[in-house]
């Protein structure tokens, strides 16, 4: 049938329907037809419920919602689009947020912390700070206190739990930089395995270098009187290197925390997990590089001084650890971390992203990782003092805060930064892809800019590339 006809005489919308899809359509012009897959009617069906504006290529397209209304902000008319001229620029897209307003955020924040809404049950927060209870006692005379009425209107919470972590497994695993401990920590906040990666290779030797060994001492307790030294031992609490001829369980009051003053306190990196810049590589940021550095770092070798002036100095086994937190994208999700690199396609930094998306600069917490520290009896008053290796002020205040005892800040310089200094110390030309021997290296200009707003707007303490 000939289509134009057909539709003169009144063909039923159905009849169109399979003329247009039919695998062979019925059309002269064959040389005219469209060069990807013949039209499915389902989804002419969904258009079609859709609107007249949606089309088979932008139904439910709809990153950018304000251009269909020329009344929104930064909304173009395309009624005066007449061609690309030089006095008529190409509209610039704009983000529009979907989210409701940061305010708007931080008030249902305000309302769930004063318990107003139902879910006040601590243990099922996503976020790792602990509520806080904004109720005046009756003691404190600042804070105005709250009528009988606020308080029927909004119960006062109950206090948080304290906060309990608990290592449920150890194994050893092999690294490029030597052996490692990996512990799987659980806590009663969130529903995550936060990880602790321990460097201690001298648990292996007979004679102890005089450092007391990094144990947790949640693992080495025991769990029950059913418990038998096989399970004790298949989740990891045994002495030594476990081996068919060594099955040692350990016992918990093997190991005490008190250490010399000759021995440097352990080195430590509280890490936040980063799937891009972890598993796949990615190059918008140090985080990879920054978990293989701080293992390579702790892995070293310690030298001692000699005791006496005649004799060599002693060399120790490296020793410290990694708290690796789950708390990707710091703090915001995989998700919308993805997100928020789009925007920082668009020309937003890694800050502003975070922002527009309705997020704070960095959500996350420490409260775990203190925990888990001094379930390995580092950071305490009465065990070893830790030498942190950050750039990242807050994250020391925040284990301040949380009564760690912090003896020196180590800062992490970006291997590629290092590589520029270097390059130019030795007047030598900048080779892009240089890789240092011992490991790889993350450059370019995602990572410049990304490290730069660390800087610049996160405060974190690193000369700038340009200042090395
Ligand atoms: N939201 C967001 N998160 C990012 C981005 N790039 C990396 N991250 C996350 O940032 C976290 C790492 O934080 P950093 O700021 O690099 O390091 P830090 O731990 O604060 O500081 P340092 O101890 O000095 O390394 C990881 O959770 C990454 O997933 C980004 O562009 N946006």
């Amino acid at each position: 049938m000939d289509l134009h006809k057909g539709i003169e005489e009144g063909i039923s919308d159905l009849a169109l329907l399979d003329m247009l899809t039919a695998p062979d359509l019925p059309t002269p012009k064959r040389a005219m037809r469209r060069r990807d897959s013949d039209l499915d009617p389902l989804l002419l069906a969904a258009a079609a419920a859709y609107g007249p504006h949606v089309t088979r290529n932008h139904y439910a397209h709809d990153f950018f919602p304000a251009l269909s209304d020329p009344r929104s902000e930064g909304a173009y008319d395309w009624t005066r689009w007449r061609g690309e001229t030089k006095q008529e620029r190409k509209p610039r897209l704009k983000y529009v947020s979907r989210q409701a307003p940061r305010s708007q955020k931080l008030k249902e924040e305000r309302e769930k912390e004063n318990g107003q809404t139902k879910d006040a049950d601590v243990l099922r927060r996503s976020d790792n700070l602990p509520p806080k209870v904004l109720v005046a006692t009756p003691s404190s005379s600042a804070a105005p206190l709250r009528s009988s009425t606020d308080a029927a209107a909004s119960p006062v919470p109950a206090p948080p739990q304290d906060l309990e972590v608990k290592c449920m497994a150890r194994t050893r695993v092999p690294t490029p930089h030597g052996p490692v401990f990996l512990h799987i920590y659980h806590n009663n906040r969130d529903n995550k395995e936060h990880l602790a990666i321990v460097v201690d290779p001298a648990q292996y030797l007979d004679d102890s270098p005089g450092a007391p060994a990094i144990r947790s001492h949640s693992l080495d307790a025991v769990w029950s009187e059913a418990e038998t030294e096989m399970d004790r031992i298949t989740r990891g609490a045994y002495v030594g290197r476990l081996s068919p001829s060594s099955q040692i369980p350990s016992t918990p009051s093997e190991y005490p925390d008190t250490t010399t003053d000759a021995i440097p306190s352990p080195l430590v990196r509280i890490h936040s997990e980063c799937f891009t810049g972890e598993t796949i590589g990615s190059m918008r940021c140090d985080c990879g590089e920054q978990l293989d550095e701080a293992i390579r770092q702790i892995s070293q070798p310690i030298m001692l001084p000699s005791s006496a002036p005649s004799s060599e100095p002693v060399s120790i086994p490296g020793r410290g650890a990694v708290v690796y937190l789950r708390q990707e994208g710091r703090g915001i999700g995989l998700l919308s971390k993805i997100r928020a690199y789009n925007l920082q396609d668009l020309g937003h930094d890694t800050v502003t992203a975070n922002l527009m998306l309705g997020h704070k600069a960095d959500e996350r917490g420490y409260e775990i990782a203190a925990a888990i520290l001094r379930d390995l009896g580092l950071g305490t008053e009465a065990g070893e003092g830790v030498r942190l290796l950050t750039n990242n002020p807050d994250k020391v205040q925040a284990l301040e805060g949380e009564g760690m005892r912090i003896v020196e800040r180590v800062p992490m310089v970006p291997r590629s930064w290092r590589r520029r200094q270097h390059a130019h110390a030795q007047g030598k030309e900048e080779a892009a892809g240089l890789t240092m021997i011992g490991g790889g290296e993350v450059y370019g200009e995602d990572l410049d800019k990304y490290l730069r707003t660390k800087v610049l707007k996160m405060g974190h303490m690193l000369p700038l590339a340009e200042d090395l």
